[in-house]
């Protein structure tokens, strides 16, 4: 990998060697957190500081273009935490957490979700941005899109527009991409 490369930059020249070290580097564990459930553990990425920052600025290089057009990235409890921040500060927009139920302080939106292996709820701030936003919604990994698609639903009652959504993984079997409305979706590793 490159000395060079930097979480502030898109990623370098060898952005397919870069590529191939974080999808090695992603831990497969067979039944977690269910039995059936291969489960793609992205910790081993975050324990090597090289690896940690070859990801964010591939993450980055999917959505370099719109830097001129994020207001607010949108990143979702808790894996969303670990790399919407880190894209918010590359791309000089906010960042503003999608918290699972009784977190968030204020008054707040809520939208129930099933996903792979079960089923939950997001709530935000009903004053997390201004109306009208443009927004980009970060997430680790994108399985049935159900995460994802109520994140959405979120930013569009609040008043604000996702312009795509970003993850670190995609797992294409399930075919998440197709519950988001058309939108564009960014995945930097494919499983
Ligand atoms: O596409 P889906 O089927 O909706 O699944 C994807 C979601 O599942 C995981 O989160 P999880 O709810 O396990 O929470 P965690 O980040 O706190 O582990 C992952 O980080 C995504 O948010
Ligand atoms: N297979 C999987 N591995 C890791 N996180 C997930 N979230 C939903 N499905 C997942």
């Amino acid at each position: 990998m490159s000395d060079t490369l930097s979480i502030d930059t898109p990623a370098a020249p060898d952005t397919e060697a870069l590529r191939a070290r974080v999808r090695e580097a992603i831990r497969s564990v067979p039944d977690f957190p269910k039995e059936g459930i291969l489960f793609r553990d992205i910790t081993p990425v975050l324990a090597d500081a090289e690896l940690f920052r070859a990801a964010s600025a591939l993450h980055h290089s999917h959505v370099a273009d719109l830097a001129e057009q994020v207001d607010v990235i949108v990143g979702m409890e808790s894996r969303g935490f670990l790399f919407g921040p880190i894209l918010a500060q590359q791309l000089g927009a906010a960042f503003v957490p999608a918290r699972k139920p009784g977190k968030l302080p204020a008054a707040t939106v809520e939208e129930r979700y099933a996903l792979e292996y079960g089923e939950n709820a997001l709530q935000m701030h009903a004053d997390a941005f201004a109306e009208g936003a443009r927004v980009l919604v970060v997430d680790d990994l994108l399985a049935t899109g159900g995460t994802a698609a109520a994140t959405g639903r979120l930013i569009e009652r609040l008043g604000g527009t996702v312009l795509a959504y970003l993850f670190l993984i995609e797992l294409d079997f399930l075919n998440g991409r197709e519950v988001l409305g058309g939108a564009r979706v960014e995945a930097v590793l494919h499983f």
